[in-house]
């Protein structure tokens, strides 16, 4: 087989690039007018986060700051540890900061129910969170967010952002994975 070729180690395309794009269209025009005149720091996480960072911020018309934080718990495989770990820490104080955490997927809920709980125990004036995915049927942990761009089923997706063993981050759509891929 092409190890070139993607489309081979794909299932099924649950969100397509312009389902992607014009939902984020929706949550920018939100998020601008929910911080109107407010200061905002968007903390991206990495690394899945890439994509929707870079597509919701460009769609702002606010005037916002970004940092990033690279915290993991998944490795390389399907399942959360369940154990967060810092890899990168912001370069931003947060003390009085309005601050919104983009993600990429809530899946169990542990990754940013840790996160929120240590953010907010740096000071800030808000935080808050927006994912461009979510899987309700997993979590494990309730997390209050605020702009989520899709509810999904709980199957392991990739793509926008997201990988399996660190592959697939590129694609443009979302997806899932030929279950060939899994059996390596
Ligand atoms: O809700 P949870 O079950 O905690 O899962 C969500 C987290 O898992 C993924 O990160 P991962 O640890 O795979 O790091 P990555 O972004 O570098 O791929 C994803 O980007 C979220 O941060
Ligand atoms: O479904 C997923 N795919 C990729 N990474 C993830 N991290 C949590 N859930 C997922
Ligand atoms: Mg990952």
């Amino acid at each position: 087989m092409d190890r070139s070729d993607v489309s081979a180690d794909l299932a099924d395309i649950l969100l397509t690039e312009q389902q992607l794009g014009e939902r984020l269209d929706q949550m920018a025009a939100e998020i601008d007018a929910d911080y109107r005149d407010q200061d905002l720091l968007l903390v991206g996480v990495l690394k899945g986060a890439v994509m929707v960072m870079a597509d919701l911020a460009r769609r702002l018309h606010h005037t916002v700051e970004m940092d990033w934080m690279a915290v993991s718990s998944y490795g390389s495989g399907t399942k959360s540890s369940g154990v967060v770990r810092i890899l990168k820490d912001l370069d931003t104080d947060l003390t009085g900061r309005n601050v919104l955490i983009v993600e990429d997927i809530i899946d169990s809920g542990l990754t940013l129910s840790w996160l929120v709980s240590n953010l907010r125990s740096r000071g800030p004036r808000s935080v808050e969170i927006a994912t461009m995915l979510r899987k309700p049927a997993a979590a494990k942990v309730e997390v209050d967010v605020r702009y989520v761009g899709f509810d999904i089923p709980s199957e392991f997706v990739v793509g926008y952002g997201l990988d399996y063993a660190e592959k697939y981050r590129n694609l443009p759509f979302v997806g899932t994975l030929a279950p060939h891929v899994y059996g390596g």
